[in-house]
C-alpha cells in the first residue's frame, strides 16, 4: 500500500459524507450511495467499493452497519465508522468484524470531543453522589436519539463510576433521579452542528463541561485522520483516542 491509502466514503451524498470526500482530494477513491453513479465513481453495492479501497469511512445510516460489517471483512478492508444509532444487533456485527479487519468507531470525530470523553470519565470517578445529565442539541434532519456522542459521554461518566452504564441510564426517562443516574435530554432544531453539556450538580455545586461544533468539517477532518491512521493498523476495535495518541 502507498503511504496515502485510497479512500472510499460510505453516505458519500449526505451532510458529512459529501464533506469528508472534499477532505480526502485525491485520495478519494469512491463512493457509496443506495443510487449508483458511475459517472462520480459512486457505487451502490459495499463489496464492489471495498475492492476499490484501502479504507473506508462509513456515516451513512444504521440500518446500513450489519451488511456493511460483512462485506468489508469479506474484502479485508479496514473500516471506520462513525454512523450512530445502531442497535445492538448491528453492534454486534461491528464487534465480530473487528476480529478480522481493523475497525474504528466513534461517534464524534473532534479532537476536543475525544479529551471531552476522558474528562468526563475522571469527574464520574472524581464526583460520587453528584447528579449526572447530558444535554444534547442537533439539526432537525437528526435521526437518532440521545445522540452516539451523548451515549459515549454517559458510558464514561459510567466506566469513571464503575458502574454498568445500563443500570444507571434514564433515556426517555424523567421523574425521581435514583443514586448514580445519568439522565439524557436531546433538543432538534434548525441547522445546529452538535451541541452536548456535561452537568455534575450537587446541592452546593454545579460544574458544567460544554462542547459546540461550529463547523461540521471538525468532524470531517477527524475521519480523515482516523482512515489514514486506521489504514496501517492490524484488526481490532479502535476509537478516536488511539488515533490522538499516536506516535509518528
Ligand atoms: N462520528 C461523527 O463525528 C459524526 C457522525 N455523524 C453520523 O453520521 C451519520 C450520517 O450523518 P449525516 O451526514 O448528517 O446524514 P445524512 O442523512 O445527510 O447522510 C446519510 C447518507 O446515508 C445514506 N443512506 C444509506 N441508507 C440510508 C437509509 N436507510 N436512510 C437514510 N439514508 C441512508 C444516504 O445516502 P443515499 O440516499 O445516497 O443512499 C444519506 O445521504 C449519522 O449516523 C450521524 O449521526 C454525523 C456527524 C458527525
Ligand atoms: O447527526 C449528526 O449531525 C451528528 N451525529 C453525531 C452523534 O450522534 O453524536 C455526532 C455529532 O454530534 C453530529
Amino acid at each position: 500500500m502507498t503511504t496515502s491509502p485510497r479512500i472510499g466514503i460510505a453516505g458519500i451524498t449526505g451532510r458529512l459524507g459529501a464533506l469528508c470526500a472534499e477532505e480526502a482530494g485525491d485520495s478519494l477513491a469512491g463512493g457509496l450511495s443506495r443510487h449508483a453513479d458511475a459517472a462520480r465513481s459512486i457505487t451502490n453495492n459495499p463489496a464492489e467499493l471495498a475492492t476499490r479501497c484501502d479504507v473506508i469511512i462509513d456515516v451513512s445510516h444504521a440500518s446500513t452497519a450489519a451488511t456493511h460489517a460483512e462485506a468489508f471483512t469479506a474484502a479485508k478492508c479496514p473500516w471506520v465508522l462513525g454512523t450512530t444509532g445502531l442497535d445492538a444487533t448491528a453492534q454486534a456485527a461491528v464487534s465480530e468484524a473487528a476480529k478480522h479487519i481493523p475497525v474504528l468507531q466513534a461517534a464524534n470525530f473532534s479532537p476536543a470531543l475525544t479529551l471531552f470523553l476522558e474528562l468526563a470519565k475522571q469527574l464520574g470517578a472524581g464526583l460520587p453522589g453528584y447528579d449526572a445529565e447530558i444535554v444534547e442539541i442537533h439539526h432537525r434532519q437528526k435521526v437518532d436519539a440521545p445522540s452516539g456522542t451523548a451515549l459515549a459521554i454517559g458510558r464514561a461518566v459510567a466506566e469513571g463510576r464503575n458502574v454498568a452504564f445500563e443500570d444507571v441510564a434514564r433515556l426517555d426517562q424523567n421523574g425521581a433521579r435514583p443514586d448514580n443516574a445519568i439522565g439524557f435530554a436531546s433538543l432538534r432544531g434548525g441547522q445546529i452542528i452538535g451541541e452536548h453539556d456535561l452537568l455534575f450538580m450537587a446541592a452546593d455545586e454545579q460544574i458544567t463541561l460544554s462542547h459546540r461544533a461550529l463547523d461540521r468539517r471538525v468532524f470531517a477532518r477527524g475521519a480523515l485522520m482516523a482512515a489514514r491512521w486506521l489504514a496501517h493498523q492490524p484488526p481490532g476495535l479502535y476509537g478516536m483516542a488511539d488515533v490522538l495518541r499516536r506516535k509518528d
